[in-house]
């Protein structure tokens, strides 16, 4: 049967962080990013979230960019061509070239809408079995050695299953020595977001002292050859990020040796069709895989935990609840890790509801296709 979309909207939101979030790539203090609406015109509405930040610092595209694939190539091929399954959006994407995060933020629409047409959960329609997920958080860097002890603490005391650090040449070692001293046992892991080049292998090696869980991304954000050539030679797991894009991607760096994990962000991939490919197949080779966070609202949150529900998604994934970003999140009930676990929701789509009220305090703009 086709899935009816008669009108989508676009709503642009703009939101605050409740604390700066630092990489060692910059800052991200504020958050624009659309809500996608997608009405059925029968009384079903699904709902995605575009999650690129306003500049390319993670991933070529932007908030902009996501803006302009999808107003004016994406949106026009979903209201004119049928749909069957939400899988067939990414094959009908395919001849838009990448621009993962604009397809990833209508296909979750779609996703939704879908699931709340046949009146079952996401994480059902998803295939996925957990009924909890293990929340785990990431903490940006920080200015002193004592506030990121101090941030660390207060993670532990929220009870988060673990805590994935940011690193950059001249800011790991040493902060890992302090850290590991005050926390010999604590699962963490860390990110170097492609800071470091294999002229640092030396040094990367250093890390294996510290019983990390994985480093991830290491290397440039292009690369899978020279990660191989890493992974060779230190013990610490590598996981790749910001270079898997694509089912292909995540092929090619398994047989190549480049990684022992995957952290799987439905954006960067272009969505929940590819996520789940991924996770199938990382499944079946028998490296792991985790669900990535990109500091999302709730909608966004929500779809992150239906997707972690699935069997293979064995590591805590980057999924805070909505207090550990904002002061008010744009979703009835607010995600909520209660001693670092998420429940994951029952009731049609992603089982969170739109808080209309919060939508409307923080949209600063409105498009409407039909
Ligand atoms: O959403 C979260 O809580 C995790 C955020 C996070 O660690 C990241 C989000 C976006 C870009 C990066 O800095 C980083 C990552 O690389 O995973
Ligand atoms: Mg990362």
């Amino acid at each position: 049967m086709t899935i009816s979309i008669k009108q989508i909207t676009l709503h642009h939101l703009q939101m605050k962080l409740k604390h700066p979030f630092t990489t060692s790539f910059g800052t991200v203090e504020n958050k624009d990013f659309y809500i996608i609406e997608m009405d059925d015109g029968e009384g079903h509405q699904g709902y995605g979230e575009s999650v690129a930040f306003t500049a390319p610092w993670y991933t070529e595209e932007t908030f902009k960019t996501n803006g302009h694939m999808m107003r004016d190539f994406l949106i026009p091929l979903l209201l004119n061509n049928p749909i069957e399954h939400p899988d067939d959006v990414s094959k009908l994407f395919k001849s838009v070239k990448r621009n993962n995060m604009a397809k990833a933020s209508l296909e979750g629409a779609v996703w939704d809408l879908y699931a709340k047409q046949e009146g079952m959960s996401l994480a059902k329609a998803l295939g996925g079995t957990k009924l909890e997920v293990e929340a785990g958080i990431a903490i940006g860097m920080q200015p002193t050695i004592e506030q990121l002890l101090k941030k660390m603490e207060t993670s532990i005391e929220q009870g988060y299953k673990r805590v994935k650090l940011k690193i950059k040449p001249g800011q790991d070692i040493e902060v890992l020595k302090e850290v590991r001293s005050h926390y010999p046992d604590l699962p963490i892991m860390v990110d170097g977001n492609s800071a470091y080049t294999l002229e640092d292998m030396a040094h990367l090696k250093e890390l294996d002292a510290f019983q990390l869980l994985m480093i991830e991304q290491p290397l440039a954000h292009d690369d899978i050859v020279d990660h191989a050539k890493l992974q060779s030679v230190i013990n610490t797991p590598i996981c790749l990020d910001e270079s898997i894009h694509s089912l292909e991607d995540a092929k090619k760096a398994i047989e190549l040796g480049s990684c022992k994990v995957i952290n799987i962000k439905p954006g960067r991939v272009g969505g929940l069709t590819v996520a789940k490919q991924i996770h199938d197949y990382c499944v079946a080779k028998g490296v792991a895989v985790w669900c990535g966070g990109m500091l999302e609202a709730g909608v966004g949150r929500a779809q992150n935990i239906a997707l972690s529900s699935l069997a293979g998604f064995e590591f805590p994934g980057d999924n805070a609840g909505s207090a550990n970003y904002w002061e008010k999140d744009i979703i009835k009930p607010e995600v909520i890790a209660e001693k670092g676990i998420i429940k994951v929701q029952t009731s049609p789509g992603i089982g969170y509801v739109i808080d209309q009220e919060a939508l409307v305090k923080f949209k600063i703009g409105e498009e409407i296709f039909s």
